[in-house]
């Protein structure tokens, strides 16, 4: 197993900050940075957390994308909105949600989002590593969401490769690991979701819908708006994600516009996903 640290060369260290399949010993590292005892098996002692973390211990050793679907898969799915920030995604994870009747999740998950400012302050690796950990508990959350109803996600794994991939590298987007370096490819052990949209606006009307949000910036949005190479390397990983690749969705029109567009992409992916599964079954 991958430990903290071991990496051994820049690439190394890209592939394990953003693939993360060692989500137990990560767990327990953020649990003593956050203060949290540990149970004796070793698990962090956090109602949700340990109780996602035993299901994906339990889980970790059988196929993801078998041990979390939802049941129904004719018509359940979950779809995260990615993006940088204030491109509209949590404005169109809601509407979405309300369309269809979904169950909204967020990335970093509720359970541990308490912790957030304190991970927001340390040193990258653990922040990132916090970040990760939260995609696993959320993965475990989607899964018995997804059997109850469509749902749609702000923000999952993809944001977090893409915002290391960023930073992990500098310069301009030329600078990044090449398009089909493994950085890009979705983590063997994390749920998968059906649909990923990526949502992009021009960088006039992004700042112009950051100032009109008002909200305090992390720094990390600071630095989004201060670097514009930083801005792009993140953009650009997106749209060298692969299986599932992150479908692009131009947020600049009016919300009601937007949520329509994605609508008609999520109907399109369904269409589609149904014909599929008839295939497979006759
Ligand atoms: N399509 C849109 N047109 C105009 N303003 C928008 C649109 N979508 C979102 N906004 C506004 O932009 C700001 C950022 O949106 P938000 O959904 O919080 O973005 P994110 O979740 O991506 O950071 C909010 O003030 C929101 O009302
Ligand atoms: N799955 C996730 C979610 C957020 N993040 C981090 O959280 C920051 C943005 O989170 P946010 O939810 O406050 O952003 P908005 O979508 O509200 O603009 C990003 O800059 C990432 O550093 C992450 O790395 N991985």
């Amino acid at each position: 197993m991958a430990r903290l640290g071991s990496a051994r060369t820049h690439r190394d260290a890209l592939r394990f900050w953003t693939r993360l399949g060692t989500v137990r010993l990560d767990l327990i590292r953020l649990g003593r940075i956050a203060g949290i005892g540990e149970t004796p098996q070793g698990f962090v002692e956090v109602d949700c957390i340990t109780e996602s973390t035993r299901d994906l211990a339990n889980s970790m050793s059988k196929s993801p994308q078998q041990v979390l679907k939802g049941k129904d898969e004719d018509v359940l799915f979950n779809i995260p909105n990615v993006g940088l920030d204030a491109t509209g995604k949590t404005t169109v994870t809601q509407a979405v949600k309300d369309a269809l009747n979904g169950i909204l999740l967020r990335s970093p998950p509720a359970c541990i989002s308490q912790w957030r400012t304190v991970f927001d302050d340390e040193p990258t690796p653990i922040k990132r590593a916090f970040y990760a950990a939260g995609n696993y508990i959320l993965a475990s959350e989607i899964a018995k969401a997804s059997t109850q109803a469509p749902v749609i996600i702000d923000r999952y794994w993809h944001s977090t490769a893409a915002y290391a991939i960023a930073t992990e590298t500098s310069g301009k987007v030329q600078d990044l690991p090449p398009a089909q370096d493994e950085v890009y490819q979705w983590p063997e052990d994390l749920l998968k979701p059906d649909l990923v949209l990526l949502l992009t606006v021009d960088p006039e009307e992004r700042v112009r819908r950051l100032q009109h949000r008002g909200l305090e910036k992390t720094k990390e949005e600071a630095e989004l708006e201060a670097n514009s190479l930083f801005r792009q390397r993140v953009e650009e990983s997106y749209k060298r994600m692969v299986n599932p690749v992150c479908q692009e969705v131009d947020a600049s029109p009016s919300k009601e516009e937007v949520v329509k567009t994605v609508l008609q992409l999520i109907e399109k992916h369904c269409a589609l996903k149904k014909q599929l599964l008839n295939c497979s079954s006759t």
